[in-house]
């Protein structure tokens, strides 16, 4: 069954989230559920690029073409690549090859390979994006993964107050999940790298300093999107 592909590339490090500095290769998908109104991603699944339709085999050749030998773990993105059926096959054929697989999804759809993915990061989406939670189907994904063991965690990008509301919420409401917030890159299409890593910091600061007064957020991790502060808005790394 054939995934429409927007981009393969690696080896380069995962700069968010559950394993955050993991030497990783990346596959991204086509197409989205969602438009956020800040999606970084958006030629995923706004009409301004093309995928190509692969086979899970074609894109484990990609895989080898352009990482070589130098890397084990490989990371799907997009897009929603729980949009796919076929990524079941991509998931065994990592697995065969020795690989280990992640997957960065906003949990609005669920897949039966899901439980296979080794680091599962569901990525709920909060006010500034637009988006709408459907928490029953949240609810019903987390389920799912506790009982089959799985490796996962929530990761929530903030942009505002009322985002960090949203992130208490998600939290409180999935105790036991290991708990991420992300700073939001407002300027995705700076090229002036020097300026977009000195406000990414601020936003960083200011990010800190919400989770360090809230008593929710206890046991949270606050992270930064590593690969913006190194390669700024360059796609592909
Ligand atoms: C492009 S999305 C693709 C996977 C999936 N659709 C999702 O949203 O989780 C990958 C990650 O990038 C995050 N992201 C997208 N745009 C962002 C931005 N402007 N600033 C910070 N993180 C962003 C998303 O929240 C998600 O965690
Ligand atoms: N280095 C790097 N880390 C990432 N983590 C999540 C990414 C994504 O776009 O899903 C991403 C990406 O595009 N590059
Ligand atoms: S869910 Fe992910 S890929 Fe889809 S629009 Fe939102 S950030 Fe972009
Ligand atoms: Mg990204």
């Amino acid at each position: 069954m054939k995934i429409p592909v927007m981009e393969v590339f690696g080896p380069t490090i995962q700069g968010e989230g559950m394993v955050i500095g993991q030497k990783t290769m990346f596959v991204r998908t086509g197409g989205c559920d969602y438009s956020c109104s800040w999606c970084d991603s958006s030629f995923t699944w706004d009409g301004s690029a093309r995928s190509t339709a692969m086979e899970a085999s074609e894109i484990v050749a990609k895989l080898k073409e352009i990482g070589g030998d130098a890397f084990s773990h490989v990371t799907i993105s997009g897009g929603n690549p729980a949009l796919h059926k076929g990524i079941d096959q991509l998931v065994d054929l990592c697995h065969e090859n020795g690989w280990k697989v992640a997957i960065e999804t906003q949990g609005s759809i669920w897949q039966e390979w899901m439980t296979k993915i080794d680091d599962v990061t569901i990525s709920p989406k909060p006010p500034s994006s637009k988006m709408k939670t459907n928490v029953k189907q949240l609810d019903y994904y987390i389920e799912e993964l506790t009982n089959a063991n799985s490796y996962f965690s929530l990761k929530v990008v903030i942009f505002n107050e009322e985002d960090f509301l949203y992130a208490e919420m998600i939290h409180e409401r999935y105790p036991e999940v290991p708990f991420f917030l992300q700073i939001g890159n407002e300027d995705i299409s700076s090229t002036d790298d020097a300026s977009l890593v000195s406000k990414l910091l601020k936003r960083y600061e200011w990010l800190i300093e919400q989770a360090t007064k809230s008593v929710i957020m206890n046991d949270a991790k606050v992270l930064p999107q590593l690969h913006t502060l190194i390669w700024g808005n360059k796609r592909g790394v």
